[in-house]
């Protein structure tokens, strides 16, 4: 069945037809109330949309088929993410598309209070001709202040550069070599508050950034400063840049974001040296046009080929990796979900090692398949996406290590769960035929597929003992399809491990387990 899209805000027209040219079903419903919403998510298998539709934990507990979040735009807040991947729906933006677009209009608002622009238009067509009143400064030889040097920040320095201002920056993250490519001056907090004549706000909304300028900060301005944020509501105290704005500390200030969105009271209103735009940023027509394309593409890529870019909380995967990554996917997850069926205590760690070909493949995205078939058959609904979150909330430590090929396959894996009581180590890989194979238990080789049901079964290396098993198995009715074996030493450990046709009944299951020299007899189920 082709998988169902709905777009729940307003998205360029271009978005449907990707969809549909990928074989996609959408339905386009910008506007719905979160009850409404809630109604019909459980019928989609994305949801595409933009900075209005809040999909919160409770939308979530009613998209019992989401699979995937598609932000035609750059920031996610208005998406519970640990939600999302707990639920393992991925969450995926566009990061680039509307970047341009937001940094000409900070330059846009920029230029709007350095003239006045929006109040000199108002009183001209209001018959005023007020020619005396809009005294305007120069951007030529100014200094501006971009706080958050990322995609769009450096956008709007490099249109500083161009209008011969001087750029300084305040991020911890910019290297010296960028900031040096783009021509900003790299600066502390402190030394940019000091010295702007005009600021630019461009970092998300973090715990760190909010209220970055607060009154403290806006107090260590230089007196006339200008502020623009094009960013998130929130990175400024409104109240304290309204006393600033009262007190002529800041001589103007223009915002396109707000506290509380859509803004229809704010303590900034009013004050005549403030403009406000209603969160305009990304609002060109190139840029809808931009993130909706993107957005469109990569939610088919994801439901159709399985290809994963820009999620924001899975590792990337592209069309050309996802086939070759599927197998060892399936291998990683069986792997896992053998040692998960036989542990029955509480997981302390899980250790992957990736030998050979394997660890130049996306690890990350097979380390999540491996912890999902660990932690799955006690916890049904976990997935890929979901799985490292749901591991460390339960806190198991998680170990991944790469390696050379070390025997006589390609790519090997091995994963070894940790609890209290014991160490349990599975290695496989996948043949040439793309199938996944189990290759080593508790260090004993041995050669067996997953199948649907298998018997798993540790004993003493005796004489005698498969004739047994193969005969209680034969009287119980239950077929054997594959045989496979293995032991540590002549005498010593050995293990069966048989695929069978149809389920295993318990007490068939009991008998095996009291077989002379059985030390345990368990059911898999792949
Ligand atoms: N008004 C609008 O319509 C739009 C607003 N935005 C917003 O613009 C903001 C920036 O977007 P991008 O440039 O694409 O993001 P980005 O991730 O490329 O850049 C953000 C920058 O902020 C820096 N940063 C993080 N924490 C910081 C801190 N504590 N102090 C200083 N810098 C810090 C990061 O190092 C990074 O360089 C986002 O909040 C985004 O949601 C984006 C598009 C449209
Ligand atoms: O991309 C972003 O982060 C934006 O803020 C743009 O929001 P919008 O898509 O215009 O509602």
């Amino acid at each position: 069945m082709a998988p169902r899209v709905l777009i729940s805000d307003k998205l360029s027209p271009a978005a449907v037809a990707i969809f549909k040219e990928r074989g996609v079903e959408v339905d386009v419903k910008p506007g719905l109330d979160k009850d409404e919403l809630a109604k019909i998510i459980g019928d989609y298998d994305g949801l595409a949309i933009r900075s209005n539709t809040k999909v919160t934990a409770k939308l979530l507990e009613q998209a019992t088929k989401l699979k995937v979040v598609g932000r035609a735009g750059i920031g996610v807040d208005n998406v519970d993410i640990p939600a999302a991947t707990a639920r393992g729906v991925i969450v995926m933006n566009t990061p680039f598309g509307n970047s341009i677009t937001t940094a000409e209009h900070a330059i846009a608002l920029m230029f709007a209070l350095a003239r006045q622009l929006p109040a000199a238009d108002l009183s001209t067509q209001a018959g005023k001709w007020e020619k005396n009143r809009f005294m305007g400064v120069e951007l030529t030889g100014k200094t501006l202040g971009v706080i958050g040097c990322g995609n769009i920040g450096s956008i709007a320095a490099t249109r500083g550069v161009g209008l011969k201002m001087r750029v300084i920056a305040y991020d911890p993250f910019l290297s010296l070599e960028r900031a040096a490519e783009i021509g900003v001056e790299k600066v502390e907090l402190d030394d940019l508050l000091a010295r702007a004549d005009f600021i630019t706000l461009h970092t998300p909304l973090t715990a760190q950034t909010k209220n970055i300028l607060s009154a403290e900060n806006l107090a260590k301005t230089k007196k006339g400063v200008r502020i623009i944020n094009c960013a998130r509501g929130g990175l400024v105290d409104e109240a304290a840049l309204r006393a600033a704005l009262d007190s002529g500390q800041v001589a103007g200030a223009a915002f396109d974001v707000f506290v509380e969105e859509p803004a229809k009271a704010n303590p900034l209103f009013g004050h005549p040296n403030f403009i406000a735009t209603p969160h305009l940023g990304a609002s060109t027509s190139e840029a809808q046009e931009n993130v909706a394309l993107q957005v469109a593409e990569q939610m088919s890529d994801y439901l159709i080929r399985g290809a994963i870019s820009n999620a924001v909380n899975f590792p990337s995967i592209t069309a050309e990796e996802a086939p070759k990554l599927r197998p060892f996917i399936a291998l990683a997850e069986g792997l896992g979900s053998f040692a998960g069926q036989l542990t029955h205590a509480p997981i302390e760690k899980v250790a992957i090692a990736y030998d050979g070909a394997v660890a130049d493949l996306k690890i990350k995205a097979l380390t999540s398949a491996a912890i999902a078939g660990v932690l799955r058959p006690s916890l049904q609904d976990v997935n890929v996406v979901s799985a490292p979150a749901v591991a460390a909330s339960r806190g198991i430590v998680i170990e991944e290590v790469t390696r050379a090929a070390q025997g006589d396959y390609e790519s090997f894996i091995t994963l070894t769960v940790t609890t209290k009581e014991q160490t349990r180590s599975i290695g496989g890989t996948v043949f040439h035929d793309g199938k996944p194979r189990i290759l080593s238990i508790k260090g004993i080789k041995i050669d067996a597929e997953f199948t649907p049901s298998m018997i798993y079964v540790t004993n003493e290396d005796k004489p005698g003992f498969i004739g047994r098993f193969a005969s209680l198995l034969g009287d119980a009715g239950v077929n054997i399809a594959t045989f496979a074996l293995g032991r540590d030493e002549q005498g010593g450990s050995a293990i069966a491990l048989v695929a069978v046709d149809g389920p295993v009944p318990s007490a068939v299951l009991e008998e095996v387990g009291k077989l002379k020299g059985v030390r345990q007899a368990s059911a898999l189920h792949f």
